[in-house]
């Protein structure tokens, strides 16, 4: 009987306790619903008040709405890298990540979402550590995976809004046939340098896309990468953070069909700051994507009938012979180590501040725009070289070997010079392979 009433004191304090634990879930509940934070955490409106108190953000619905987002950021390169955290910072619910390459060291100037311990580690990964430290309640996918006609499709479908952060023509004319074929809106900007420029493609699929702006590619001679033409770090990063600017107005609603005109931002950092705002043409009804007879479609794109590597062209660089080409040994072994008569002449042909950077002692630097302008004169080449004569032995170096093929060939074609040899691969080869004493850059 003892025994008995302990039970059932006992079942009576669990169930009080229960209907206390209870009562206050209700009451948690209750005060939720009274708050209307049925789709925010309390932690969400401490982290994202200072944004949602800016009249033109929208407020609670505007802070919704990003948590509702889906996001692609395709490249965690100089682009991706302000972008990204601006975006995961701001609350945006759900971002892939696409991009094959890893972080290198001469990323990190400007790609300062990763950092020094990440060197080698795919950069949509070390982004992801990175962006979760930012802000937890973020889903982010990523996808270390090269984007192609192949995989695009696959990829773009979970997502409203791509960013365009790659750094070739072939991967812009790509996402933005994709992104038309799927009628998602693309932020899509570049830079290099000291400049860059940011637009809008296809905007709630009425907008213009990148056809419409270039329907056929720049000479492949005219494009730049920033391991050629170098960029500057905080320069790249405002067109970023741009890009960020602009997708938050395309998520908040702040751009509208109605409201929405195309247009095109040039950014320029050196020496004066400038930003212009460029009117921009609207969808063209030729264009071979987005207008009224599309030859750009889904089938065409994903069996490989639209053949991007041809359509962007490829730089040339086979205009030597053999016989006119030695590796980077025999350079070494003819002209470094025996130390070349002064009869030869070792010319580098790599910008002048490219040169000043690193070079060989015994080298004269004449550029490939230098030798260009002297039109193929002996006599004013000669009066940069004076112990020059039609005989003379000369060995061209440039930093990757390519440029060195075009002097090479310009040197014997244009100036009717007999004895010239290019160096396959360039000073950075030589680095690489014989001599990692000297500053690579
Ligand atoms: N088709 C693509 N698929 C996935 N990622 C891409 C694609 N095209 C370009 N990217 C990525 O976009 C990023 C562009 O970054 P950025 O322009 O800063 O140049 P980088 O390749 O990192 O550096 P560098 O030109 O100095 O070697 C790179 O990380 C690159 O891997
Ligand atoms: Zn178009």
């Amino acid at each position: 009987m003892g025994d008995m009433s302990i039970s059932v004191t006992e079942e009576l304090e669990r169930v009080k306790k229960e209907n206390e634990l209870l009562r206050k879930e209700l009451n948690e509940l209750k005060k939720e619903s009274k708050h209307d934070h049925k789709e925010l955490s309390l932690e969400e409106y401490r982290r994202y008040g200072r944004q949602m108190i800016v009249e033109d953000f929208g407020g609670l619905e505007g802070q919704k709405k990003l948590k509702n987002a889906n996001v692609l950021v395709v490249g965690a390169g100089g682009l991706g890298s302000p972008s990204l955290p601006y975006l995961v910072g701001a609350g945006v619910g759900h971002i892939g990540i696409v991009d094959n390459d890893v972080v290198d060291s001469s990323n990190l100037h400007r790609q300062v979402l990763h950092d020094t311990t990440k060197v080698g580690v795919f950069k949509c990964e070390s982004a992801k550590e990175q962006l979760s430290k930012l802000n937890p309640n973020i889903k982010i996918d990523t996808y270390s995976v090269r984007l192609d006609a192949f995989n695009a499709f696959e990829i773009f479908k979970d997502y409203d809004v791509i960013l365009d952060c790659t750094d070739t023509p072939l991967a812009r004319y790509l996402i933005s046939d994709v992104a038309v074929n799927l009628g998602k809106t693309v932020v899509s900007a570049s830079g290099l340098g000291t400049e860059g420029q940011v637009t809008i493609l296809n905007f709630k699929n009425i907008g213009p896309c990148y056809r419409c702006f270039y329907p056929t590619p720049p000479n492949p001679y005219a494009v730049n990468s920033c391991s050629e033409g170098g960029v500057i770090g905080p320069c790249i990063g405002l067109v970023g953070t741009m890009m960020a600017v602009e997708t938050l107005k395309v998520l908040l609603d702040i751009y509208t069909i109605e409201n929405f005109k195309p247009f095109l931002m040039l950014y320029s950092g050196f020496p004066n700051q400038t930003l212009r705002n460029f009117k921009m043409r609207g969808r063209q009804s030729s264009c071979q994507c987005c207008g009224k007879n599309p030859t750009i479609t889904k089938n065409t794109i994903e069996s490989g009938e639209i053949n991007y590597s041809l359509f962007c062209g490829k730089r040339n660089y086979n205009v030597l012979e053999a016989h006119e080409r030695m590796n980077v040994s025999q350079f070494h072994e003819n002209y470094i180590v025996n130390s070349p008569s002064n009869q030869v002449i070792l010319l580098d042909v790599r910008p002048p501040h490219h040169f000043g950077i690193s070079h060989f002692d015994n080298a004269i630097n004449i550029s490939v725009p230098q030798l260009t302008k002297l039109n193929g004169s002996f006599s004013e080449l000669q009066k940069k070289l004076p112990s020059l004569n039609k005989n003379s032995e000369v060995v061209v170096l440039c930093r990757y070997g390519n440029d060195s093929q075009v002097a090479t060939r310009m040197l014997k074609d244009n100036f009717g010079l007999k004895n010239v040899k290019d160096v396959q691969g360039g000073f950075f080869k030589y680095i690489d392979d014989i001599d990692n004493s000297i500053p690579q850059y």
